[in-house]
């Protein structure tokens, strides 16, 4: 059992019970925090997060079991997964089965029966063990790739169906994007419905390494080829042999690496760095990048032949600002994501205006920024169960319409009828978002046609 879920609150007005409670609790290895009235009782709850409550429903002012049934209330808005069982007095049956029904774990009837109390308390712990387990599994499945691609518009459905039907066919995948528009997930997604899953997924950043250390880093090297190669090193072709290697950011390799990666990837063969012969791979590339590559081509700062070669099948992943009604699923979920890094965060949902900032904004870093923004006003939010506008950053608390109304000349690159298309289409997204994505009413919000709308949606490919 973990820390947390090992320790329990005893909620009762009574010294003599809390005392009995807590020498028979703690020799169940359980650490015992104790409340004799609701006040304490919920500061208390809301300073330790026990995951375990023992609670007396009479309780000073009123000696009322209403009091009891109001801190049931508290608990589990802050923690909805604590398990709290109810002490009732006799007669109270009725109301213990609607606080079941309201959230509660269980309820025992006084005089509460010693071996009742810990046969209870084992079977709530037994749960939340499994309960973490669960969690445990839904983070390894989304760090794998396998879960947490979250979102519905029509941009990313057809991003993520590309994606699904290129999985299996053993072709090279190229995914491009903005930065931050979930490249690396997408990339895991291809392997994870492969039939390569069970094989080894290896990641490289071609842009974080100097050239000469990607080289030896992606085929490996002898021992002596250069200063500090004290030992053999296998490379990361051979790392991902019999899986996929996500080469990210490929549009920053530079020529010569182009060339040899391309050899490898012809020949099925690497050549470690300072080694006579080649070593066969069998490896499914998958890159990433998001340069304009066929611009590259074109400007001959990319190899056509290797372009061609780690194409395959395609896929462009839209920009955040252009997932018409995905950001609320997706800033809820960086918010619940970031409870594991806040201590003391409870479950917590943003309120209206600050979700209406959120959809103001151009999020040009997309939802790398999103996940940083809601990190930090779960942090700013200081415990509070709603995210407030004053939580967010300043840069968020200006509207992009209002931005662009503002300051329309900032961008002198743009002609004035791409700065006119850049606002509709903010306006639109906008529109859209605030009439939960319903169209006709859109384009009344907006002065247009229903067709009139369609046909701006078709043009600026948010449909
Ligand atoms: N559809 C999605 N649902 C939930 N989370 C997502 C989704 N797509 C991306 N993320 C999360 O957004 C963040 C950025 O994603 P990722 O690192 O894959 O982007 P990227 O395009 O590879 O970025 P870069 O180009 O900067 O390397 C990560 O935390 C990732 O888990």
């Amino acid at each position: 059992m973990n820390r947390s879920s090992a320790s329990i609150l005893v909620v009762d007005d009574d010294a003599g019970f809390r005392r009995a409670w807590r020498t028979l609790l703690e020799a169940e290895g359980l650490v015992v925090l104790e409340a004799g009235a609701a006040e304490p009782a919920r500061a208390t709850f809301l300073a330790k997060r026990p995951r375990l409550v023992l609670l007396d429903l009479m309780l000073p002012p009123s000696g009322l079991p209403k009091e009891g049934a109001a801190l049931l209330d508290v608990f589990l808005a802050a923690e909805p997964r604590v398990k709290v069982v109810v002490v009732s007095g006799t007669g109270e049956t009725q109301l213990a089965l609607d606080l079941v029904r309201r959230g509660a774990y269980d309820f025992i009837e006084k005089p509460v029966d010693p071996d009742v109390l810990l046969a209870v308390l084992a079977r709530a712990r037994a749960r939340l063990d499994l309960e973490d387990r669960v969690t445990e599994l839904e983070d390894r499945l989304a760090a794998t790739g396998e879960a947490g691609l979250l979102g519905s518009s029509p941009a990313f459905l057809e991003a993520l169906s590309i994606a699904e039907r290129a999985a299996p066919a053993d072709l090279p995948v190229l995914v491009t994007g903005a930065s931050g528009t979930g490249k690396e997930l997408f990339a895991r997604r291809v392997h994870a419905r492969s039939r390569r899953r069970e094989g080894p997924f290896v990641a490289v950043n071609c842009g974080a390494l100097t050239p000469s250390l990607l080289e030896s880093t992606l085929f490996g090297h002898k021992k002596g080829a250069f200063t500090g190669a004290i030992a053999d090193g296998r490379g990361l072709f051979v790392e991902a042999d019999g899986g996929t290697l996500f080469l990210d950011e490929i549009g920053d390799l530079e020529l010569a690496l182009q060339v040899k990666l391309l050899r490898a990837l012809e020949s099925g063969e690497v050549l470690p760095v300072g080694a006579g012969k080649p070593v066969r791979v069998d490896v499914r590339i998958v890159s990433a990048t998001h340069r304009p590559l066929e611009q590259m081509v074109r400007s001959s700062t990319f190899r056509e032949d290797l372009y061609w070669r780690i194409r395959g099948i395609e896929i462009t992943l839209p920009s955040l600002v252009d997932r018409t009604g995905d950001l609320a699923v997706l800033a809820q979920h960086f918010l619940n994501e970031a409870r594991a890094l806040v201590p003391g965060a409870g479950p917590t949902t943003l309120s209206k205006e600050a979700l209406r900032r959120l959809e103001d904004h151009d999020w040009p870093g997309n939802l790398r920024e999103l996940r940083h923004e809601m990190q930090r006003a779960l942090v700013m939010a200081a415990g509070r169960s709603e995210i407030l506008e004053a939580d967010l950053s300043p840069a968020l608390r200006r509207s992009r319409s209002a931005a662009a109304v503002e300051a329309p000349a900032e961008d002198t690159s743009l002609t004035l009828e791409q700065k006119i298309e850049r606002l509709e289409r903010a306006e639109i997204t906008r529109a859209l978002a605030e009439c939960q994505g319903n169209r006709s009413q859109a384009a009344q919000r907006l002065g247009l046609s229903r067709q009139g709308l369609l046909n701006k949606l078709d043009r600026y490919g948010l449909r």
